[in-house]
């Protein structure tokens, strides 16, 4: 608007949304630390996970081809998660994000950046010990159908072989927030809590100036 122009700022759309990707593997929590963030700060959270399966409840082209893929443990093609990651930040009006389970392979990586055209801010990593991550999904009790014994061995076995190179990558962007994911809900939480207070006031400089994407990009939570 005039008014904003007057004071020399950047109106809200033309910024850049601020990023955060969530990675862990299967009943690492990251759905759970997801929703604490959100009330305490105000995110809006997208579950990469959750996308695909309303693609699959809405009976979309490609409904079949997703429940196939999740049932097997498999990665869905990137473009196809990457247009709905899109297609729900487009048409949010907040301006930050938790993207919860993206991107799980290099591919979804590169995918994103190439139709997206940016990069996240910050990836956090929720690290969690194998076996306490099996007895989580195995307790998880929401009806999915990817929850059982041998889906989950096949999950575990494409986060290792796939995942891991993605943490490593931002680990040697230093945009990784690595957090040691036992203990209870609250103990974790605690360790995510400063990361977003830090996020929370260079969001309100930026808020307050004319800084360009570039300075928001390089920011670094102390
Ligand atoms: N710190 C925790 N301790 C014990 N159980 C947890 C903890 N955090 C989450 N859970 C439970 O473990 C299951 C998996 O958590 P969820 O947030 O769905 O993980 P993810 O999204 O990484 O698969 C859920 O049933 C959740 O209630
Ligand atoms: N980027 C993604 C995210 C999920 N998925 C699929 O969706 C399944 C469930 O993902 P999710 O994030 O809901 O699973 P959790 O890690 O929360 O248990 C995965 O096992 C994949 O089959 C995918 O193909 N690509
Ligand atoms: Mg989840």
């Amino acid at each position: 608007s005039v008014l904003n122009q007057e004071k020399g700022r950047i109106p809200k759309k033309e910024k850049p949304p601020f990023i955060t990707f969530v990675l862990g593997g299967p009943g690492s929590g990251k759905g759970t630390q997801c929703a604490k963030i959100v009330e305490n700060f105000g995110f809006t959270h997208l579950s990469a996970g959750d996308l695909l399966r309303n693609e699959i409840s809405s009976n979309s082209e490609n409904g079949a081809m997703i429940l196939d893929t999740i049932r097997e443990g498999k990665i869905v093609p990137s473009n196809v998660t990457v247009k709905l990651i899109q297609r729900a930040i487009e048409s949010s009006d907040n301006d930050k994000f938790l993207i919860d389970g993206f991107p799980r392979t290099e591919e979804n990586r590169r995918t994103y950046e190439r139709i997206i055209g940016a990069e996240p801010n910050i990836v956090l990593f929720f690290d969690c010990p194998e076996d306490e991550m099996v007895k989580r999904v195995l307790s998880r009790n929401q009806g999915r159908v990817d929850d059982n014994k041998d889906t989950v061995r096949k999950r575990l076995e494409v986060f290792t072989s796939l995942n891991l190179p993605v943490i490593n990558y931002y680990s040697q962007k230093g945009k990784l927030y690595k957090i040691r994911a036992v203990g209870t809900e609250d103990e974790i939480f605690e360790q995510v809590r400063p990361i977003f207070a830090a996020v929370e006031s260079l969001l309100k400089l930026y808020d307050d100036s004319t800084r360009s994407n570039k300075d928001l990009l390089i920011f670094k939570v102390p």
